[in-house]
């Protein structure tokens, strides 16, 4: 594998998440190429999405971390969160609720994109729901928001994707169109992807590595 290759991905080297009592939650070391998907799955409370916090710099002052989150070329635990070009995803799939369907999806743009009005309809149509763009947001359904809250972080052209239970409060056939829209958009922009979930069968469709805390027994 040649340099530039080798660097391609998102990078965790002993990233530690800590208690400001000192007491450490979880330590991990885990190399996501482009395009494929980590899954990290343990029992509640033991610092998963708190981990997720310390990759994107978004960490409560309770906690602290140390290590390294390096994505393609650079290191990112210096970089301020808005500049680390990471999308989120949680299970509650946020929208503005003062805004419109359509201004919603404009939000995630980055500032100086051209042509924004022909992006949000191009959006609009590629999570089919082509005429919803002066919809409230209140007046979607749950699988319509979910696929909204999905478009807008894919908007921002992130460099990777980090999922936090996104997919938990969909119905079952909405679950897995989620999943395959998620990690076809992943795959497609070539980004890596991490992905916490309880639920075994997200683990299955991501088909990458799986993470699991507290690590099983040696047998
Ligand atoms: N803002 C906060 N201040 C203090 N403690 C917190 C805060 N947020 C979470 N915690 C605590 O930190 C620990 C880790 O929480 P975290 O949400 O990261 O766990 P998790 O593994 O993601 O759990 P779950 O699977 O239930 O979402 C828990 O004991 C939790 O109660």
């Amino acid at each position: 594998m040649d340099k530039a290759a080798s660097q391609s991905g998102l990078t965790l080297s002993d990233l530690s998440v800590y208690r400001r009592s000192g007491e450490k939650l979880l330590q991990v070391n885990a190399h996501v190429l482009p395009g494929r998907t980590l899954t990290i799955m343990g029992p509640s409370g033991i610092g998963k999405s708190t981990l997720l916090a310390a990759i994107t710099g978004t960490l409560s002052p309770d906690f602290r971390c140390s290590g390294s989150v390096r994505l393609n070329d650079r290191e990112l635990m210096q970089v301020p969160p808005e500049k680390r070009r990471l999308g989120i995803l949680f299970q509650d799939h946020l929208l503005f609720p003062h805004f419109s369907v359509a201004q919603n999806l404009a939000f995630g743009l980055p500032p100086r994109t051209k042509h924004r009005r022909a992006r949000v309809e191009q959006a609009l149509e590629d999570i089919d729901l082509k005429g919803f763009a002066s919809r409230d947001p209140a007046s979607l359904s749950g699988g319509q928001r979910a696929r909204v809250a999905l478009m807008r972080m894919l908007l921002s052209e992130p460099e990777a994707l980090l999922l936090d239970e996104a997919f938990s409060r969909l119905d079952q056939d909405l679950r897995a169109r989620m999943r395959r829209l998620v990690f076809a958009k992943a795959e497609q922009a070539q980004l890596p992807v991490i992905m916490v979930t309880h639920d075994q069968e997200d683990a299955e469709a991501a088909a990458g590595d799986i993470l699991r805390f507290p690590p099983p027994l040696a047998t």
